[in-house]
């Protein structure tokens, strides 16, 4: 089958088929192909991030312990809860993210304010990709969930 919009025609002159395409108008001799798919990594997002996260965990985290706490008990709802309010606070300009990230996230990055440095796809757990990639520059995530925990993610790059 032709690919969408082309059609075969017989040249009234010569008699030779050639195709016509109904959208674009446009004709040529040779069978019309289907355009190539994107490459995966198409040219819409960024190869690379870099992002800052703020990460609560709780006692369902796949390692329910951090450099502030040895054994992270609190619920997952309460996680939640805290992250919201870490997010406000960032969000009205009450703190700053990494004034935040640094006192309150429970992953080792919050020594350098919550920075990850520059990470492609493939690296993060997929929750976290996702939302990390579909952020511009300068935007704070909503509240992301992993594996780890509870998070909001700040793009800088
Ligand atoms: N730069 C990378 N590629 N480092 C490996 C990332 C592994 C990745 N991590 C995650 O997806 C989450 C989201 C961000 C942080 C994170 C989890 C945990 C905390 O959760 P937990 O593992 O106790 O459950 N923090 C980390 O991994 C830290 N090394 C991230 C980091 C810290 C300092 C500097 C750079 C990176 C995964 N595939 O599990």
């Amino acid at each position: 089958t032709l690919p969408a919009g082309w059609e075969k025609r017989t040249s009234r002159s010569t008699g030779q088929s050639y195709y016509l395409n109904q959208f674009t108008k446009e004709s040529q001799w040779d069978v019309p192909t289907e355009p190539a798919k994107a490459a995966s990594n198409n040219k819409g997002g960024p190869e690379k991030v870099q992002c800052s996260h703020l990460l609560v965990k709780h006692a369902g985290s796949r390692r329910p312990s951090s450099w502030k706490s040895e054994e992270i008990t609190r619920s997952k709802e309460e996680a939640i809860k805290m992250v919201q309010e870490f997010r406000d606070q960032i969000s009205s300009g009450k703190a700053s993210f990494a004034e935040l990230a640094s006192t309150e996230s429970d992953c080792s990055s919050a020594k350098r304010g919550g920075d990850l440095g520059l990470f492609g796809r493939n690296a993060m757990q997929k929750p976290f990709e996702e939302a990390a990639f579909a952020l511009k520059v300068g935007e704070l995530s909503n509240i992301v969930e992993t594996d780890s925990g509870v998070h909001i993610i700040m793009r800088t790059a």
